[in-house]
């Protein structure tokens, strides 16, 4: 279980993300949401230790700030935002290797390592990368290999930033349906920064909104992502369809005038 307490975060002398608390269940999915700016990636780089915070943040029961740098890797697995080409010339297969024995530089891969690295080529059908250098491949592509790279540790705690914003729409629903599947199979928390509030409906069980740095809503997402809420979020009006199975999908409609 993740247990963030007052967690906030201060760059020169701005505070830009205000105490903040949330609970996430292992096994569960949370959709970080918000506008430009909102504080979304703050929170998760400090999550993920790249940024100093106050607060408290616990990993079942563990306190992370007190945790070494090695076992932090291990129980937490980081996608950025603007994951970026890989300058080394390394294969997929071989960073998956990597990454599994990142604290010793003369690893030799053992064979559990070898059948996770293509078990997750499978899991996120990109067989077909393995033997691709890191740097010859499309944006897409990369984000893929990024996705895996953050889950191939079978961390706790899987942070996303914006994991779909390079992949076409196939791409999207069907990378998110199998890490989610996944994720709640292992009982790994999986905290998303999302823009596409459908995605959000769909694969997130608690939706958490920030606004300048406040988290303005946070609970199950069918009750946060209402349309009043889009409205005073995001100053759209939208409509909320609940098809037959009870999902959910948001159209929006037109943006409020001076919001
Ligand atoms: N290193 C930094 N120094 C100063 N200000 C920063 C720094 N990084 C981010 N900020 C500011 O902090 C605020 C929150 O940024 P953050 O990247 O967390 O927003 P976000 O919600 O992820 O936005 P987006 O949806 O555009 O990715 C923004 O106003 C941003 O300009």
């Amino acid at each position: 279980m993740l247990e963030v307490h007052d967690l906030s975060v201060t760059i020169g002398r701005t505070e830009i993300l205000k105490p903040t608390s949330f609970v996430l269940e292992n096994g569960h999915s949370l959709a970080l949401l918000g506008r430009n700016g909102a504080g979304k990636s703050t929170l998760v780089k400090a999550l993920a230790g790249m940024l100093k915070y106050r607060g408290s943040v616990q990993l079942d029961g563990r306190v992370l700030d007190k945790v070494s740098y090695k076992e932090r890797s291990q129980l937490i697995g980081y996608m950025a935002q603007d994951f970026a080409a890989n300058s080394v010339r390394l294969t997929v297969f071989e960073l998956l290797l990597m990454a599994q024995n990142s604290h010793n530089m003369r690893f030799s891969a053992s064979h559990e390592s070898i059948v996770r690295a293509q078990h997750m080529l499978s899991m996120l059908n990109i067989e077909n990368l393995s033997e691709r250098m890191s740097d010859e491949m499309s944006g897409g592509q990369r984000q893929k290999v990024a996705l895996a790279l953050a889950l191939i540790r079978k961390p706790q705690l899987l942070l996303l930033d914006e994991p779909t914003s390079a992949l076409d729409l196939a791409n999207q629903l069907q990378l998110l349906e199998r890490v989610l599947d996944y994720t709640r199979q292992q009982g790994i928390c999986t905290l998303m920064v999302l823009h596409d509030l459908n995605q959000a409906h769909r694969y997130a069980d608690q939706t958490m909104i920030l606004e300048s740095g406040s988290i303005s809503a946070k609970g199950q997402t069918d009750k946060v992502l209402t349309a009043e809420q889009i409205a005073k979020s995001y100053g759209v009006h939208c409509e909320v369809f609940v098809g037959s199975d009870g999902s959910r999908s948001i159209h929006p409609l037109s943006a409020i005038v001076n919001f």
